[in-house]
């Protein structure tokens, strides 16, 4: 029977996937050395790997196949040939809404605890909607676009010609649904960005003036550095990353940007840079520094069972050396932008809170920008600035 080979196939890659790559990355190569696997094969396997990673550490105890049911039933709208053999009761709810479908899991296994999806809900970020936060996680988020306010048409049209529904957010940004294949629908990379709303969102923290001297310090491939230079392109700009190969992307996009003035270092940030950066001193730093990455974990919920809870400190020791590290290249009176995309109060507040109490700064504002009411990724900025010592 057709729905005994999906299970086989869906068995056998998550039995085969060690959690080293994410994955959609592993998804890719699995599928290029598996040649025999149709289309249709792929898509259900994907499938039902991506609706099984959300169900997280909800109804461990049941059978593998009875669970991979369930999350199925409450990730996606069209039925499928595991939801009818193992929920055959619930064939006629699933177009339902999310609440609604959740109430009939409740009903059937009750057991079904939403809290166990994400095991680390004693620890967000205070502002976040704990019940919105984990429902969110049945959710794909978006695939949302940047594009010039001048492009916009022409990006739109685009999509239109390819029968892909597109919702505009703003003038300058787009959201299509993931699995969007972009790069064969608008050929002209000079057109868009991929970035995730909340990281656009972010932009409302920089506040760059002209002629000022700004440094993207764990800039990446410059997706911030991108958002600051849009909100005003006469700055001079220093980009620095501990990973050249990033670096590298960086000036592939900022040459597709026709972006030229900037300077690019690859710079430990854990080190005393003083030999290198003693002549500089900045109007502003974007620090959007390593993290969890627990904002984004609705694009991959494989991360829902694989993380080690412990990383979490590791993870703020990093930040607050990072940000003790570059202080002192702040002019006084000027910000310290301090960016995550995590959820833990760990990585945002609590770092925000050992900033101000040993070194010369002020809050100014900060936000955990929730990307979960809009089937984006959630972010943390904060704005501090530089006291006279
Ligand atoms: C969240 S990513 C930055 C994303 C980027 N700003 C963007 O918008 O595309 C964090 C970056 O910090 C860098 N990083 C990690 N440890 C570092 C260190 N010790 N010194 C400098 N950069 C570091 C990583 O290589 C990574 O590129």
């Amino acid at each position: 029977m057709k729905v005994h080979h999906q299970l086989r196939t869906f068995e056998k890659i998550l039995a085969e996937y060690d959690h080293k790559l994410p994955l959609h990355r592993f998804l890719i190569s699995y599928y290029k050395q598996n040649k025999q696997m149709g289309s249709s094969d792929r898509r259900w396997a994907s499938r039902y790997l991506y609706s099984y990673f959300r169900l997280g550490n909800a109804l461990s105890d049941l059978p593998l196949v009875e669970r991979l049911a369930i999350a199925d039933f409450l990730c996606n709208p069209t039925l499928s040939l595991v939801i009818s053999e193992y929920l055959p009761s619930l064939v006629s709810e699933i177009e339902q809404f999310l609440e609604v479908k959740l109430n009939h899991i409740k009903e059937i296994y009750k057991d079904f605890n939403i809290e166990q999806v994400f095991p680390f809900t004693e620890t967000l970020s205070a502002t976040i909607d704990k019940t919105a936060f984990l429902r969110s996680f049945f959710i794909q988020p978006d695939l949302f676009i940047r594009v010039k306010e001048a492009h916009l048409l022409l990006v739109k049209n685009m999509l239109a010609d390819h029968d892909v529904p597109v919702n505009e957010i703003s003038p300058v940004t787009l959201s299509v649904s993931n699995g969007t294949k972009l790069d064969q629908i608008i050929s002209d990379q000079h057109l868009y960005h991929i970035q995730d709303l909340s990281s656009q969102q972010t932009s409302a923290f920089f506040e760059p003036h002209v002629y000022e001297y700004w440094w993207d310090c764990c800039a990446a491939s410059g997706g911030k550095s991108l958002l600051l230079h849009d909100l005003q392109p006469d700055i001079n700009l220093l980009v620095s990353d501990v990973r050249e190969s990033s670096l590298i992307n960086l000036e592939e996009r900022f040459r597709l940007a026709g972006i030229k003035k900037y300077q690019k270092k690859v710079l430990d940030l854990l080190q005393n840079n003083d030999q290198v950066l003693h002549d500089f001193s900045f109007d502003g730093i974007l620090l959007d520094a390593p993290c969890t990455g627990s904002g984004t974990w609705g694009r991959t919920p494989e991360m829902l069972t694989s993380f080690n809870a412990q990383k979490v400190s590791y993870f703020n020791n990093l930040q607050k050396t990072i940000a003790g590290n570059v202080i002192k290249y702040l002019k006084p009176g000027k910000p310290l932008i301090y960016m995550t995309c995590s959820v833990f109060k760990a990585e945002n507040e609590d770092v925000v809170a050992y900033l101000l109490e040993n070194y010369p700064l002020k809050l100014e504002k900060m936000e955990l920008i929730k990307g979960y009411n809009h089937k984006a990724d959630s972010m943390f900025a904060a704005r501090l600035i530089r006291q006279t010592d």
